[in-house]
């Protein structure tokens, strides 16, 4: 049996006031959960139409399941082991904007409509100088928006209350003023009126906000398990741990239209949402994309595993709080503390969170999450954080794409990936010929937004390091490093 609105007895259909970009694990983990909440306790009586915003993805089947799909929270909940299955029931409809244009461009004439939230990866939220008002569609997320916001202006004649809020939720510093940056950039480009530019100006309010909730997604290896004890079918089940926290700073009255607090959803309004992002970004996303190489070519595949190998999560744990908490502002009590939850989250009995699936796009992942706290260390203490290079020296052996005689299966930019796969093919074994790629990688301004090379004393300790996990294996060179 699938399941499906025929199938789900309690299945209701809800008037649609939310337009979301991405129909990815996350997104149906965290926002759909909680509306789906919302609209269960609060009355929130909100349904989501979403948007595919590339053109591989999973809407179609979203259709057949009529929008509705299974989520799993597992982990330990006021020191309960707790594992509890939903049915999320808010989404309306999947649109693909590549097969169902005039579909997608409908929704800005809905005059109920009334949030845009994203989630479309932190490359996302970028302007796109070839994409023109009259593709179908625009190849950008902002492109399509800025269309389909054309569209609504012209419906409804520039009405001021016809305006949206937007709450995205990319992992990127400001996501909310980007977006909106991004969507006035598109106005210039398209040459549109001045109307609509004061329009999106003053009809519209884009927040800023900070997502957190671990989300390993589709439990592949348990799938049959899991149907068994649902006794249905379910393609689009997700998992996820109970702990959710979402930030959001925009003006107080967004809170009124929202009503997560009455329900009790841990989702702060806050005036500035920086020291969320920066603690959350640097401490848990920064633990992560540093423990990955390192951990994988260790021969570990979970992060579970990872933090509770000796020397692997004595690595984590000393880069955390060693190395990446004294370059943070907050209370250090306050960051420490935040820190051992983020350990306890990783070691979640039932989460089984594929270091491999947290390696896409590590490069700029390191550049985003873990330099910054390398470059702050360096300027606060005057020496390089050697655990944090270490894991750079790591990253880079891990773009060369063999575990023990294995490929690895790479997920990056093309042009990162070639570049590595070049430097590697001519690779002779001597320190030298590994010094020029270090340097060539960490000379890439693309990833760094810099030349890494300029930074004192770091392409010699990259290279010394990455030498020895080349020469005497990960485990060998780990080891010597935390003595
Ligand atoms: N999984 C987690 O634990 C978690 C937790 C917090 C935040 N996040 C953030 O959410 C994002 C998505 O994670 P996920 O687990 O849902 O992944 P996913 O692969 O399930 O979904 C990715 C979504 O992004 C869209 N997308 C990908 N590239 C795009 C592009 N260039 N332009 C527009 N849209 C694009 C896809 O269409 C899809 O809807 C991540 O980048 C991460 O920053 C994930
Ligand atoms: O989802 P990504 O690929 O951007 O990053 C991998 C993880 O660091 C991330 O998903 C965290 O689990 C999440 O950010 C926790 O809120």
């Amino acid at each position: 049996m699938q399941l499906n609105k025929t199938t789900y007895k309690e299945y209701k259909e809800y008037p649609e006031k939310i337009l979301q970009f991405g129909e990815g694990n996350f997104l149906r983990a965290f926002v759909d959960w909680k509306i789906d909440k919302m609209n269960k306790e609060a009355n929130f009586n909100s349904g989501v139409v979403v948007v595919q915003p590339i053109d591989k993805g999973l809407v179609d089947m979203l259709n057949a399941q009529d929008g509705l799909y299974t989520l799993y929270l597992n982990g330990i909940k006021e020191e309960k082991v707790v594992s509890e299955h939903t049915v999320v029931n808010c989404i309306t409809r999947g649109i693909n904007t590549y097969t169902n244009y005039d579909e997608y461009l409908k929704v800005g004439e809905n005059p109920d409509l009334r949030f845009v939230i994203s989630n479309t990866t932190e490359a996302g939220i970028a302007f796109d100088e070839g994409d023109q008002l009259q593709d179908t569609p625009q190849k950008s997320f902002p492109g399509k928006l800025t269309a389909l916001l054309y569209h609504r202006y012209k419906t409804f004649d520039g009405d001021k209350n016809k305006g949206l809020i937007f709450i995205p939720c990319e992992l990127i510093d400001r996501n909310g003023d980007k977006l909106k940056e991004t969507i006035l950039r598109l106005i210039e480009l398209w040459k549109l009126e001045e109307g609509f530019k004061q329009w999106i100006e003053e009809a519209n309010t884009f927040c800023n906000s900070l997502v957190d909730r671990i989300v390993p997604g589709y439990p592949r290896e348990r799938i049959q398990e899991i149907y068994q004890e649902l006794g249905y079918e379910d393609q689009l089940v997700v998992e996820a741990e109970h702990f959710h926290l979402w930030v959001i700073e925009g003006p107080a009255w967004v809170q009124k239209e929202f009503p997560a607090n009455e329900i009790g959803l841990n989702v702060l309004f806050v005036e500035d949402m920086t020291p969320y992002r920066t603690r959350k970004v640097r401490i848990l996303n920064g633990a992560h994309t540093s423990m990955v190489p390192v951990a994988y070519l260790y021969g570990i595949d979970t992060v579970k595993e990872s933090v509770e190998d000796e020397v692997v999560g004595r690595f984590v744990k000393e880069t955390i709080f060693q190395e990446i908490i004294p370059t943070l502002d907050l209370p250090k009590e306050e960051l420490e503390s935040f820190a051992d939850a983020v350990l306890d989250r990783f070691r979640n009995p039932f989460i089984k969170h594929e270091l491999i699936s947290i390696a896409l796009n590590s490069m700029s992942k390191f550049e985003t999450r873990v330099l910054l706290s390398i470059l702050e260390y360096k300027a606060r203490k005057e020496i390089l954080p050697q655990k944090l290079i270490f894991s750079l020296a790591a990253l880079i052996v891990f773009y060369k794409g063999e575990r023990d005689g294995q490929a690895i299966p790479l997920a990056d930019d093309a042009d990162i990936l070639n570049q590595s796969r070049e430097l590697w093919k001519g690779y002779d074994g001597s320190e030298g010929y590994l010094e020029h790629i270090v340097t060539t990688i960490l000379a890439n301004e693309k990833i760094w937004k810099k030349d890494l090379n300029q930074v004192e004393g770091l392409t010699k300790l990259v290279t010394k390091y990455a030498f020895a996990i080349e020469k005497q294996g990960m485990k060998a060179a780990l080891q010597e490093v935390m003595k």
